[in-house]
């Protein structure tokens, strides 16, 4: 099996006149987490959603280039969305439970798939429930209202939703930025373990956390991908003064 999982090859993005993308080309090996980095508006959450073309829901907005999903084009006419979503999931800024109980929001998107057994769905959602870590504090309040969870609990639960489809590909958008420490942490811990199953794509605008849970990380400086290194090179020895610039703290 190759280590390659995804990658976009001279991506362009625009949204109507506006081009957010150059030239993007870059690869994710399977059961790695590849941090994206950058300052506000360099395009690191338009390149995530071009991922699993959440893009597409933006009118006006135009991509060129390739992606591709173990080699297949996401964008070919013959890939269907749907499908692509359920194998790329995401993971928001802001936990956003749905009004409906803790079992509820984690056997959505099951229920959205049309799956009716009910003995496999229970599984499901413990098993998903048990690997975003969040079991053993919610076993007792599964049919209980999720917006009565913590804000940290509500993230892990909006992760255990997004595994219940059993997805292969994780992007996670700033996933602890509405968080305290404490909640933080258990999301970095929940990172490591998780890619030993999944490949995982975050979005951070926090160095430190780009350094603790990333393998790899990829630079992005207005629209364009600056360097990409093992997270230890890209921190301690970068190729590019502009790199070493953000990386140091010295703007962004
Ligand atoms: N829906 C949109 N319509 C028009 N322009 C947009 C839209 N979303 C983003 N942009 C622009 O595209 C550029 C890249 O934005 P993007 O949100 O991808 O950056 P980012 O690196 O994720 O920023 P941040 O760290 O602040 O979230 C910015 O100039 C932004 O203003």
């Amino acid at each position: 099996m190759s280590m390659l999982k995804m990658a976009s090859t001279k991506l362009n993005f625009f949204y109507g006149g506006f081009q957010a993308l150059s030239d993007i080309s870059l690869e994710f090996e399977r059961n790695r987490v590849t941090a994206l980095i950058g300052p506000s508006g360099c395009g690191k959450s338009t390149f995530l959603r071009c991922l699993n073309r959440m893009n597409d829901l933006i009118p006006g907005t135009r991509v060129e280039g390739t992606i591709l999903l173990d080699g297949e084009d996401i964008y070919a006419s013959e890939m269907d969305v749907v499908t692509l979503r359920r194998r790329v999931g995401m993971v928001f800024q802001k936990p956003n439970p749905f009004p409906k109980t803790v079992f509820e929001n984690v056997a959505y998107g099951l229920r959205v798939n049309a799956v009716r057994d009910e003995t496999f769905i229970a599984e499901r959602v413990e098993k998903s429930l048990r690997r975003a870590a969040l079991w053993e504090e919610v076993k007792e309040r599964l049919h209980q209202s999720a917006l009565g969870l913590s804000g940290g609990q509500q993230q892990r639960l909006c992760i255990a939703r997004a595994l219940a489809v059993e997805p292969e590909v994780l992007l996670m958008d700033e996933p602890a930025s509405a968080l305290d420490p404490i909640a933080t942490q258990k999301i970095e811990e929940l990172i490591q373990e998780l890619k030993k199953n999944y490949t995982i794509i975050i979005v951070t605008h926090n160095m430190q956390q780009a350094a603790r849970v990333s393998d790899v990380t990829a630079f992005f400086y207005m629209g364009a991908l600056i360097e990409v290194n093992t997270t230890e090179t890209l921190f301690t020895r970068p190729k590019y003064r502009q790199t070493e610039d953000y990386v140091t703290g010295r703007f962004g």
